[in-house]
């Protein structure tokens, strides 16, 4: 089960480094740390099991916040009310096909499980993508995300390429938007 120890924090070199592809069908390694990464999200999202593992919850997380270089990452948007479409998979080998021109952002700005300071800003991002990855059955997927399941998406994988969120907050005004930015919760 992966913990708090186990996630690997900024300054880490395996956070800034370019993820490796993977290649079907999983090895077990790759298949456990899947569902490893699975479990971490769903067991943090249950009050009293993240208060018992001493947990930040999390609604995304990337192979190299557990010291793994590759381009997979576990992402479960829970449906809340008002959202249509929650987003739960392992994203592996994620390409960003097509986005809007319009960028989103979210109100509270983000954080980061793998960064222990609160970085103020707002996260500039696409508010809506087109993102074709696979399973891990190795099936391709090509879904149309907009808003959270978006933002949350493209948090993760910016991890596969090294980039952080606050290296998208503009430090001279870190709550300067484009003008059209979507702002949501
Ligand atoms: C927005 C949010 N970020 C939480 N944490 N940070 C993360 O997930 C980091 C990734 C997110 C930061 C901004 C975009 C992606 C982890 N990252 O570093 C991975 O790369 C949350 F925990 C959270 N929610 C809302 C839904 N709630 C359902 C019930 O359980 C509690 C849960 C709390 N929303
Ligand atoms: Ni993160």
């Amino acid at each position: 089960m992966i913990l708090m120890k186990d996630i690997v924090r900024d300054g880490d070199p395996v956070l800034r480094q370019e993820a490796a592809k993977v290649s079907f069908p999983l090895s077990e390694e790759d298949q456990k740390l899947a569902d490893d990464m699975m479990e971490y999200l769903k067991v943090s999202q249950d009050p009293d099991l993240c208060k018992k593992y001493g947990l930040r919850a999390g609604v995304g997380l990337a192979a190299p916040q557990v010291g793994a270089s590759k381009m997979m990452a576990a992402v479960l948007v829970p449906s809340e009310e008002g959202t249509k479409s929650p987003f739960t998979d392992v994203i592996i080998n994620p390409v960003i096909i097509s986005h809007s021109v319009q960028s989103g952002a979210l109100t509270e700005g983000e954080g980061c499980l793998s960064v222990d300071k609160e970085v103020p800003g707002f996260v500039p991002r696409h508010d809506r993508i087109t993102l074709r990855y696979q399973d891990t059955t190795g099936e391709t997927h090509k879904v149309r995300l907009k808003n959270y399941p978006a933002i949350v998406c493209q948090h993760e994988i910016d991890h596969l390429h090294g980039i952080l969120f606050y290296d998208h907050i503009n430090h001279d005004n870190p709550y300067e938007v484009d003008e059209g930015t979507i702002m949501f919760e």
